[in-house]
């Protein structure tokens, strides 16, 4: 199949994980013998430098016409003082919302070879393998006003969301949980927030049309609890834009590292943007040692879900798990034991094992 892929390698380490993306869906379409086709274009503080504006209109155009997007990361300390409309992570959000990205899906499924790697018990998060579908463009993130009183003395953020908006990811989110283990944990603060409490009855409304799908709610400050004492407890877990940026990273800590995380960001037309949970990781970036696992992962995503190459998809993960289970690991991976590599090295050792 012949596939046009457009790459956004943003910041930090996002130029050298995009590269052993790059090289393992070349592999990919080798053996394979698929046609993919790379564009680049300008995301985040590389953009800001180059054209003044975190998401260049050519950017959006692009990216309105590949097969599907692999992002890597943006910010930085370079920008962290600039204006809020030139901040590196206003392109992200304008990306997202441009392309209508609403529904963020972030597996996180621990590897045994890596339990030590993991300041959690073994026994605890052994087997730990849940789906976080995050909604991703609304809530606080895109809510109006947002901003500081003239004297600056106080501030506004503003938490919006329509009924339609809730419902669409919460019915991804039941589909979700059909294809793994029909358990869905809908997530929110509904004892303080009137989202929340509109989030909950359309959770229940829409129960009745999954009955296969066993679903309990949950206040977002105890599911972060449970998230790490009981992680073997969830399934899938749905929640809104915020609650599910912050449960995403902590549910990083069962698989040993942030660098593990990859995710989709889906559009209900089929557009998919491909990207680690992870940021920019300023303090290692040039470095060479970043963890490039979840940028491949999320590239395997875009096989599965944008490609419907499943085959493909599952032979990268393949490879990857096979390359852990080799004592390969990168400086974020906290083993006691194995070979640690550099970031080229570790997309090397994956090559060889696709
Ligand atoms: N999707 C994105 O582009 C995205 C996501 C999160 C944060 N950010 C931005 O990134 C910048 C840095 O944010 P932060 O430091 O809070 O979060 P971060 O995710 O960049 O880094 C947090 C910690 O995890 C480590 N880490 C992250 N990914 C890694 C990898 N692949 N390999 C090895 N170690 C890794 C970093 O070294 C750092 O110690 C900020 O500007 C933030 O806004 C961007
Ligand atoms: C950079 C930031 C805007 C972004 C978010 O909060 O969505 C990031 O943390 C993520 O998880 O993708
Ligand atoms: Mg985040």
């Amino acid at each position: 199949m012949k596939k046009d892929i457009l790459l956004l390698p943003g910041d930090g380490i996002g130029p050298e994980i995009i590269d052993s993306a790059v090289a393992i869906l070349e592999a990919i379409a080798k053996k394979f013998k698929h046609e993919f086709t790379f564009k680049q274009h300008l995301i985040g503080g590389a953009a800001i430098d180059a054209a003044s504006t975190p998401l260049p209109t050519e950017t959006i155009a692009a990216a309105k016409k590949v097969d599907a997007v692999l992002l890597g990361a943006v910010g930085g300390p370079k920008w962290d003082q600039n204006p809020s409309h030139l901040r590196p992570e206003r392109g992200l959000l304008a990306i997202r919302k441009a392309l209508d990205l609403y529904a963020n899906l972030r597996p996180v499924k621990g590897f045994e070879h890596l339990l030590d790697a993991s300041p959690l018990k073994p026994d605890i998060i052994n087997g730990s393998d849940l789906l976080i579908v995050r909604e991703l463009t609304g809530g606080l993130y895109f809510g109006e006003p947002s901003q500081r009183s003239k004297d600056g003395q106080s501030v506004v953020d503003t938490l919006t969301y329509t009924r339609y908006e809730m419902e669409r990811i919460i019915k991804k989110a039941f589909e979700s949980a059909q294809l793994r283990k029909q358990k869905l944990t809908s997530v929110d603060k509904a004892n303080v927030l009137e989202s929340s409490k509109l989030w909950r009855e359309i959770v229940d409304q829409q129960k009745p049309f999954y009955p296969d799908v066993e679903v309990n709610h949950m206040l977002v400050d105890a599911a972060a609890m449970k998230l790490i004492t009981e992680p073997n407890s969830f399934d899938v877990i749905v929640t809104e834009n915020m609650f599910g940026d912050i449960l995403s990273d902590e549910a990083s800590v069962l698989t040993g590292s942030l660098g593990m995380l990859p995710s989709a960001s889906l559009a209900e037309n089929g557009i998919g943007l491909y990207e680690p949970a992870h940021g920019s990781a300023p303090d290692i970036a040039g470095q060479g040692i970043a963890n490039p696992i979840a940028m491949i992962l999320s590239a395997a995503m875009m096989l599965r879900y944008s490609f419907k190459m499943d085959t493909e998809a599952s032979n990268i993960e393949q490879a990857v798990e096979a390359t852990i289970n080799n004592g390969y690991y990168t400086a974020d991976l906290k083993v006691k034991t194995g070979s640690l590599v550099t970031t080229k090295e570790m997309t090397n050792n994956i090559l060889r094992n696709i």
